[in-house]
């Protein structure tokens, strides 16, 4: 099941999400939870496991059997990962071979798999010869940019970050101490977990689980949202009866940290696709708070906008995604290098297009979960020379890494990825004089 995903997101350009969603209906029930573990560890690692496979084979496998290609992979992520005896590993890899209708590869999924596990046994490090890109398990072009952005230390170190495993995080509404009292309870409940570095609010699981098990979830009191998107609130600096626009909103976890953390504010959510608002709305009501909500284009103001400034302004903008490939590896396959400029350009025109319904004295934060500098740093250093109006605030905060330009001018903070900890992501705070 795992090679058949793999065929429709790597093969047919399929998201994992919507592939992963119609494999599993076909799952039973108590495979479940391995068949999308699987996929998304061979997608986190498939670099490297391309790698290595085709420094075992003596030829390629033909075209029409792609999927005993991607069946070779399952079966070495078996092996690197050490789930299962490598013996078992091989094993189950050529009963699917089998079931899969493909009977005339058992004997090279033996020979191929058996190999493998040879290796692994003798201490011997498959990845020795590999390329710096295939090392860090990214895409040539995104090691490229990475590399030309921070330097090869930095994009290597990123890679294993990317590749790994990433925290279940959640935000709990309310004050520090609600925090410490909700670990209590999930201490009460036997579920292990930890408080985030940086954020006041956040919690690290130690097993992730599903969000029906975790105590106060339906009440809306605790919602799943990464560390470094919960800093977004305090970025604002919000306070009562202020005017808010959520621009690029869906699906809403930022808006709902907005109205839990300052409950007087007054929020308009945008969002282009009708889809995703369903979802702001679904979050919003389990939170027990209200919202403006508006299917509309960002870029696009005046089909939407009533004319009356906002005080504060998140652009959330769409990106490269690049700071979550851990969570949606799948990225790595879906994405290509044009893609940026389409995308750079998008983040443009809509930081121009908000910047009017800002008022004056106003904040605008722009946010992207990217580590590309050009839809970062210089996506904002670009905006500060169209808008003589706009200056970026320096942050008074422990995390990130401030970004200057030759001038010194400050141009927000770059996150990188940490394991164990936050995704990565991009804030820079836009004051209008
Ligand atoms: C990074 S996500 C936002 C995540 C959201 N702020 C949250 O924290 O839950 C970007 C969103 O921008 C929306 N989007 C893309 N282009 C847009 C546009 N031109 N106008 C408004 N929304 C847009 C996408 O549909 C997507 O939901």
């Amino acid at each position: 099941m795992v090679a058949q995903l793999l065929v429709q997101v790597v093969t047919q350009g399929q998201s994992l999400d919507v592939a992963l969603g119609r494999i599993l209906q076909q799952a039973q029930p108590t495979h479940r939870g391995l068949v999308q573990a699987m996929g998304y560890e061979v997608l986190r690692h498939y670099e490297a496991l391309v790698f290595w496979r085709d420094q075992l084979l003596e030829r390629p496998v033909p075209a029409k059997s792609a999927v005993v290609a991607f069946l070779i992979l399952v079966g070495l992520e078996r092996i690197r990962g050490a789930r299962r005896e490598a013996s078992r590993s091989v094993n189950a890899t050529v009963q699917a071979a089998r079931e899969l209708g493909h009977p005339w590869a058992t004997g090279l999924l033996n020979a191929v798999l058996r190999r493998a596990a040879r290796q692994i046994e003798e201490g011997q490090d498959p990845m020795s010869s590999a390329p710096a890109a295939v090392q860090a398990r990214m895409p040539d072009w995104l090691f490229a940019r990475l590399t030309a952005d921070w330097g090869a230390d930095q994009a290597g170190a990123l890679g294993e970050a990317l590749a790994s495993h990433p925290p279940m995080t959640l935000r709990i509404a309310g004050r520090e101490t609600d925090r410490a009292s909700y670990l209590d309870v999930l201490a009460a409940t036997d579920i292990a977990a930890t408080p985030t570095d940086f954020s006041p609010r956040g919690v690290n699981l130690q097993h992730p689980l599903d969000v029906d098990r975790l105590p106060q979830f339906a009440e809306g009191r605790v919602s799943v949202q990464d560390e470094a998107a919960q800093w977004v609130v305090d970025l604002l600096d919000l306070s009562r009866e202020q005017r808010v626009l959520d621009a690029c909103s869906a699906p809403g976890g930022k808006t709902l940290a907005m109205l839990q953390h300052e409950p007087g504010v007054h929020v308009t959510a945008v969002d282009i696709d009708l889809t995703r608002m369903a979802r702001v709305q679904e979050n919003l009501e389990r939170g027990k708070v209200v919202a403006r909500l508006i299917v509309g284009d960002a870029a696009q103001p005046s089909a939407w906008w009533d004319g009356e400034p906002f005080d504060r302004i998140l652009a959330d903008v769409p990106c490269s995604a690049t700071g979550v490939i851990r969570r949606h590896p799948d990225i790595k396959r879906l994405r290509r290098a044009d893609d940026l400029a389409p995308l750079c350009a998008r983040q443009a025109s809509i930081l121009d297009a908000l910047w009017p319904l800002l008022r004056s004295g106003g904040r605008m934060v722009y946010a992207t979960c990217s580590i590309l500098n050009q839809e970062n740093a210089a996506q904002v250093a670009a905006f500060l020379d169209r808008h003589p109006d706009a200056r970026a605030l320096p942050m008074n905060v422990s995390w990130g890494i401030e970004q200057r330009d030759a001038a010194g001018r400050t141009l927000g903070r770059q996150v990188f990825p940490q394991r164990e900890g936050h995704d990565g992501f991009y804030y820079a705070v836009l004051e209008k004089a």
